[in-house]
């Protein structure tokens, strides 16, 4: 491996740590903050990393942190009331539900319980209705976090020929709403796509979030294009189960000008987005007259 394929590489940690510091510092100008909750329901390891991640991301800007496992055999009745005393709840500055949810559970009845002042992640029917409008301040994270990388790169987003591959209601749909209202022009691809390969060869930009290991081969990029991986997929390594994205990294990363590794991309990009969303959940429950 060279080390000039590896300036390649979209640095996760770089994005992470500037957008950190400013949360950081809004919270040290406020002072006190309310508490950002966690509601995970069922223990799912793939959301346990993010929920770590969270909790010690939250802890080095000093949002209070609020981890809740909630047993899986929960009522939808019950999730719904709880949810209902967290908006009334002046200490809680935020809510994040964690996906997926068990089968018996509605989660977009969830989600719409979350007052949408208080949903930091986006996904209440009316936050994310208000990204049609262009209204991006309160995006889902990872979505958000995908835009954030695509930008580190310098290029101008206007007029810029974006592939999203994944058309999924957290991820490829609100990425492809946000790339559109920064003036790209986007083609999305899902699993009826005959062939993405005809889609994603013209990009500048291909976005992945399908959740298939190796499914975006060097053949299937455009030399010089950025390629901004979402997948995370465990598959077997020689010494027990590894993370990989949806793209084949050290064979594209020959062919790219860009790309995001899987881990140390999207990941750590997503985990400091949710703080953003928070402190700006909080500048919204300000403007409103809910704090002072
Ligand atoms: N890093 C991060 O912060 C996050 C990472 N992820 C990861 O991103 C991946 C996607 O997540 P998510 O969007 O929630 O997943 P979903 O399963 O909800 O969506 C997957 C999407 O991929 C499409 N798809 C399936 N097969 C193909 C194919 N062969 N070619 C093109 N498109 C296809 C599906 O289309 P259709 O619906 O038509 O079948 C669907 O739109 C997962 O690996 C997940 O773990 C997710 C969230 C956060
Ligand atoms: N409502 C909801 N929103 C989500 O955005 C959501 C979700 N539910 N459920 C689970 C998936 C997964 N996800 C991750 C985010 C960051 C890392 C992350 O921090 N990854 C780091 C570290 C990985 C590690 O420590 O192993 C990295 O890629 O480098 C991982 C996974 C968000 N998701």
């Amino acid at each position: 491996m060279s080390t000039v394929a590896d300036t390649r590489l979209l640095p996760g940690k770089t994005v992470r740590a500037r957008i950190l510091s400013e949360v950081s510092a809004y919270v040290n100008q406020v002072g006190r903050i309310g508490k950002l909750v966690s509601i995970s329901i069922g223990n799912v390891p793939e959301v346990a990393v993010y929920v770590r991640n969270q909790a010690r991301a939250a802890s080095a800007v000093g949002v209070p942190f609020d981890q809740q496992l909630w047993d899986r055999s929960i009522s939808q009745e019950v999730c719904q009331s709880l949810i209902r005393e967290m908006n009334d709840d002046p200490d809680v500055l935020g809510i994040i539900l964690q996906r997926p949810v068990p089968d018996h559970i509605n989660v977009r009845a969830l989600q719409a319980a979350i007052h949408p002042l208080k949903d930091v992640e986006g996904m209440n029917p009316a936050s994310i209705g208000n990204i049609v409008y262009n209204d991006v301040a309160m995006a889902p994270c990872t979505a958000a976090a995908a835009v954030e990388l695509i930008r580190e790169t310098g290029l101008t987003m206007a007029g810029l020929e974006v592939v999203m591959v994944g058309h999924s209601e957290i991820v490829g749909k609100p990425v492809a709403m946000m790339l559109m209202a920064e003036g790209a022009t986007v083609t999305v691809c899902h699993h009826m796509t005959r062939s993405v390969a005809m889609h994603s060869r013209r990009a500048d930009v291909v976005v992945v979030a399908v959740g298939k290991a190796h499914l975006i081969g060097p053949d299937m990029i455009k030399p010089g294009a950025v390629v901004i991986d979402i997948g995370i997929n465990h598959v077997p390594g020689p010494d027990g189960p590894v993370v990989v994205g949806d793209v084949q990294t050290d064979a594209v990363k020959e062919v790219a000008g860009w790309i995001t590794p899987v881990p140390g991309g999207v990941g750590l990009v997503t985990v400091a987005i949710l703080l953003r969303n928070a402190i700006r959940a909080h500048q919204q429950q300000r403007a409103a007259g809910w704090i002072r």
